[in-house]
Order: C-alpha cells, then sequence, then structure tokens
C-alpha cells in the first residue's frame, strides 16, 4: 500500500537502456538524442530568454548528451561554447560529436577555459552514470575550478565525480548544480548524502523507457529474458505519494473508540521533558490512549497536555506487568530515559515481543550489551541518529567515512540495509536524508533538505513519538517508520523557521489536513 516512487541503481538503469536497445525498437543514438533534447528543454523553461552556454562533454555518453544540447540550445539562439575531449568516444557520441563539429569548434576540456563572466550558464555533461574512479588529471583540475565558480552549474544525470548509487564523491572535488536533469528514474545518489545536496533541483527527464522498466522481470519484446539485477533498492517516499488506503488508516472511524487506536506507553527518565514531547507526538498522531510512565510516583504537578495518562513505573517487574494488558499496543524507550534505566527495563520489554520504539538511551544501552542486542526482534523500530549508529555499528560507520576509490561506494543507504538485517529490526537512520529500512524490505528515503529548523534539541523526540503513536494504531513498524518521517518532516515544513521541537507535534493536525486526512 505505502509505494512511494522507485529509485534506481545504475546497474539497473543501464539493464533497462540495452533492453530498449535491444529490442529494436530504439537506438541508442536516438535515446541520446531525445536526453539531450530534454536538458535543453528544461534548459530554456529555466531560462527563456537565450543567453551564453559552456557545454562540458567527457568522454563517454555523457558527454554525447552535451553535444546534443549544445547543437540544440545553438538552433534555440543561444551563443554557444563547446570543451571537449580529443578521444573517440562510443558510437553515438561520436556521431553526436561530428554534429556539432558541423556547427562549431571544440576547445580542450580545460579549467582555464570555463567562462569568466559570472552570468554564463555551464552544461555539465562530463561524467555521468559512467564514472568508475576519481576524475584524474586535466578533469580533476577543471571540475576543482568548476567546484568554485558561481555560474550557474546545469548537471546531466549528475554534477560530474558524483557517484549516482551512493551520493558520495568519488574525490574532495565537488561540484555543484543549481540543476540536474535525469533520465527516466531518480538514482538512489540523487536522494543521499553530499548528492543530495549538490544535485540542485533534480528533475526526471521521460525518455520512452518506461515500458522496459515497468516489464523488467519478464521477458523483453524481443523474446529474450531481461537480465536485470532483480532487487530493487529504494523508493523515495513524498506527501504526494499517500495512497488512499493509508490516509484512511490514519482517519478515524466514526464507530471507533479510544482503544480501537491503542494504547502507547512512553517511559519517561531523568529528562522527563524528552519523553513528554515523544508522548504528545504520540497523542496528536492519533494514538487513543497515552501513558507516561516516570521512575518516580508522579507529583501532582499540573504539566501539559492534560490528555496525558500517568503511570509509575519503576522496576522491570513492574514493566512486565504494565505489558500483560493487551489493550497496551505500542511502547517507546530511549528519550529522556536515562542509559540505566533503559537497560534496565529493556530485557522485559523486549521480552514481550509487542511493538516498540527504541531511540537515544536505549540505543546507547544496547551498543554496550550484548544481550539486549539478542533480544531485538522484528516489532522493534530502531531511531538512531549518525552517532547512534556509529555506536550501534562501527564497522559500517567506518566505510562511509574513507573517500571511496572506485564506484559505485557504500552507502548510506548500504548502511542502514545492512543495519537492518543484521539486527533483525526496522532501522530509520536519521538525517536530511533518512533511510527507513528493514529485513526483506525495499528500503525509503524521505529527504527534507528544506527542513533545517529540524536540527533543534527534541525534534528526534518528537519523530520517535509520531512512530509510536502509528504503532500502537497498527501500523507496521516499517510503514509507521516511513510515515512517520514524512509526517515529522512536513510538520517542520508547514512551520518553517522559528521551530523548536514543542511547535511539532502541534503542526500535525495541519499536516494530516493537507494530506485530506
Ligand atoms: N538510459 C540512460 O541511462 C541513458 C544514458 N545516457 C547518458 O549516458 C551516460 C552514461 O554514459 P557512459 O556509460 O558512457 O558513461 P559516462 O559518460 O558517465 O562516463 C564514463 C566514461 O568515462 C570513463 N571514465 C570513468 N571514470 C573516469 C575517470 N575518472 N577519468 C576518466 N575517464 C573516466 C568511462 O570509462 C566511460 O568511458 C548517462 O549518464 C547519460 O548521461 C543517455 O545518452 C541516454 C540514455
Ligand atoms: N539539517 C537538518 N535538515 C533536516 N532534518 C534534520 C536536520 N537536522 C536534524 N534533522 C532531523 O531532526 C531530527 C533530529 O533528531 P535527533 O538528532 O535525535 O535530535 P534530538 O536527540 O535532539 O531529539 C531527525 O529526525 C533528523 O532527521
Ligand atoms: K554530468
Amino acid at each position: 500500500m505505502l509505494k512511494g516512487t522507485e529509485i534506481l541503481s545504475c546497474a539497473q538503469m543501464r539493464a533497462i537502456e540495452s533492453a530498449a536497445m535491444a529490442s529494436g525498437e530504439v537506438t541508442g543514438l536516438e535515446l541520446m538524442e531525445r536526453a539531450g533534447r530534454a536538458v535543453a528543454g528544461q534548459i530554456r523553461l529555466r531560462w527563456p530568454k537565450p543567453g551564453r552556454v559552456t557545454v562540458l562533454c567527457g568522454p563517454g555518453n555523457n558527454g554525447g548528451d552535451g553535444y546534443v544540447v549544445a547543437r540544440r540550445l545553438h538552433r534555440a539562439g543561444w551563443r554557444v561554447r563547446v570543451l571537449g575531449l580529443e578521444n573517440t568516444p562510443g558510437p553515438d557520441a561520436a556521431k553526436m560529436k561530428r554534429l556539432w563539429q558541423e556547427i562549431g569548434p571544440i576547445l580542450p576540456l580545460e579549467a582555464n577555459l570555463l567562462p569568466t563572466a559570472p552570468d554564463d550558464l555551464i552544461v555539465d555533461a562530463i561524467f555521468g552514470i559512467g564514472l568508475t574512479r576519481p576524475p584524474e588529471d586535466a578533469i580533476a583540475a577543471l571540475l576543482t575550478q568548476l567546484a568554485d565558480v558561481t555560474n550557474p552549474l546545469v548537471a546531466i544525470d549528475c554534477p560530474s565525480g558524483l557517484c549516482l548509487d551512493s551520493g558520495r564523491f568519488l574525490s574532495q572535488i565537488a561540484p555543484r548544480a543549481v540543476l540536474t536533469i535525469t533520465f527516466d528514474s531518480l538514482k538512489t545518489g540523487h536522494l543521499i548524502d553530499a548528492g543530495l545536496e549538490h544535485c540542485g533541483k533534480v528533475i526526471v527527464a521521460d525518455i520512452g523507457l518506461s515500458h522496459w522498466r515497468r516489464y523488467r522481470q519478464a521477458t523483453r519484446p524481443d523474446g529474450k529474458d531481461v537480465t536485470l539485477p532483480r532487487r530493487i533498492t529504494s523508493h523515495h517516499l513524498r506527501i504526494s505519494d499517500l495512497d488512499p488506503d493509508t490516509m484512511q488508516q490514519l482517519g478515524k472511524q466514526s464507530s471507533a473508540h479510544k482503544f480501537s487506536h491503542g494504547h502507547a506507553l512512553i517511559i519517561s527518565g531523568m529528562a522527563p521533558g524528552a519523553a513528554r514531547l515523544s508522548a504528545r507526538a504520540a497523542l496528536r498522531v492519533g494514538a487513543g490512549l497515552v501513558t507516561l510512565c516516570p521512575e518516580e510516583p508522579p507529583l501532582d504537578i499540573p504539566t501539559p497536555p492534560d490528555a496525558l495518562m500517568r503511570r509509575w513505573l519503576d522496576e522491570p517487574e513492574d514493566m512486565a506487568h504494565a505489558l500483560q494488558d493487551t489493550r497496551v499496543t505500542a511502547l517507546c524507550i530511549g528519550p529522556g530515559c536515562g542509559i540505566d534505566r533503559a537497560a534496565a527495563l529493556l530485557p522485559p520489554a523486549l521480552a514481550a515481543r509487542g511493538p516498540c520504539v527504541l531511540d537515544a538511551d536505549a540505543l546507547s544501552a544496547i551498543a554496550i550489551d550484548p544481550n539486549l542486542w539478542d533480544a531485538l526482534h522484528d516489532g522493534c523500530v530502531l531511531t538512531p541518529h549518525g552517532g547512534e549508529f556509529a555506536r550501534l555499528f562501527p564497522d559500517l560507520t567506518r566505510r562511509l567515512s574513507d573517500i571511496p576509490a572506485t564506484g559505485p561506494a557504500w552507502s548510506r543507504l548500504d548502511a542502514a540495509q545492512e543495519a537492518a538485517a543484521r539486527s533483525g529490526t526496522c532501522l530509520l537512520l536519521k538525517g536530511r536524508d533518512t533511510i527507513i529500512a528493514a529485513p526483506f524490505e525495499q528500503a525509503r528515503i524521505v529527504t527534507s533538505l528544506d527542513t533545517p529548523w529540524l536540527a533543534t534539541a527534541g525534534a528526534g523526540d518528537v519523530l520517535a513519538g509520531i512512530i509510536t503513536g502509528l504503532l500502537a494504531r497498527g501500523f507496521n513498524p516499517f510503514d509507521a517508520a516511513s510515515l512517520g518521517a514524512l509526517i515529522h518532516a512536513q510538520a517542520a515544513r508547514l512551520f518553517g523557521p522559528g521551530l523548536i521541537a514543542d511547535d511539532l507535534p502541534d503542526m500535525i493536525p495541519q499536516v494530516f489536513r493537507q494530506m485530506g486526512v
């Protein structure tokens, strides 16, 4: 039900392209023409008045696309300079190069020939999905300078040097585009890590390959089997992707009562404010009952919200006892809990094997106690930020820290998927590129480059509460975590600058209204 938009790996993109060409229904040359036409079209949409453009063409088919863009912008009245290589590219790119040479010269692809006028457009057609190693020599020098220019940069497929499988640059040279036009589908690297920031606005151009994408697991039109890597890595999830079933499940039926919407327990500890933020979020997202469980008998201090129940929960036996109530449908341990308290309460909590969110101090407790690690189960949602992830999975984090020498590079997506497989849980790795992974599931990515105000204390506690509320309401861990990340980011987006964590739960009604719940 919860779907999102499919994201392809570079290998899958290539396989789809090959299947299309092998069918005889389209040639590589035609695909290249369509790709270049789409890029030129997007440039003309965004810059309707023809100006000056420098097109940088690399050694492969990305360069081929660049020659098409040059020809088409020239035809539209632009003043076009082309910098290219003397190499003999593949037949399609070579043909496009010749067609350009009938119009104008090709200057060497050198840093000193980059435009000097600040408003000149630059089209980056040096490397696309074919990048396999860090840029070297003259191209490295040019890309270094390109990373410093302030001219608007339009990237074909990606800013050159980016590995489109991982979103990581294969060197420290990282040009930044204002606009990236890619073909058929988003690739993982557009959405995660440095790619998210360096691609600028990403447009996906339809170049007529969707037929082969859709039927990739069947037989090709030419009767041969498609040899596509079967495993789709991930889906991109946006508010606009939500389906009617999910919307209905988020709403409340008139016939239901509070227990139909579940009962969430939120364990509170040394910093009760954090747990209160989680509890408020769980209530706002629609859990029928939310009980805050402090370690001291509650004093009668009227801390809002009044709708919150309170239950003293001190010893592990108290936890086991509380979870015997079958009406309790979800649990949250971590925010403001304290590591010792989390460590003491986790054994009975995990033994109950019900839906639970493990955040903050619970994650720290698990990182130091192998017994807790072993007790994790598929009802758990782990919500680490980068630091917590590094404590839980130091080896996976190390693989992300070195500059990769070859592509495809190990990615945050790989790390999250590996972590989910190892722990046997649903894992949500927080960030501007939040990744939700679960064993045997295709991961989901929720991006929020436009919500920098989420970098505020307590934002994670609210996310944990939203997910707990959704678990309590009966969403499975993978959907609860994905929807939670989406609602959380949208709440921040709607509030805008000045946001503090306390504001987030109270934005949820507006998010629901906007979603049509
Ligand atoms: N469906 C598709 O994916 C389509 C792809 N097209 C274009 O084709 C591109 C892929 O073309 P290619 O596979 O030729 O690859 P690229 O053009 O991305 O570049 C790779 C070329 O550079 C070489 N190379 C890789 N790393 C290098 C380095 N560090 N220094 C020097 N040379 C290096 C490779 O051996 C290869 O020849 C896409 O990005 C896209 O722009 C379009 O033409 C049409 C459709
Ligand atoms: N710059 C940012 N842009 C978008 N989202 C962010 C940014 N910084 C943090 N977030 C999000 O805010 C939340 C912060 O969680 P966390 O680091 O656990 O905070 P805390 O521990 O203070 O509650 C996460 O959901 C994270 O994805
Ligand atoms: K490029």
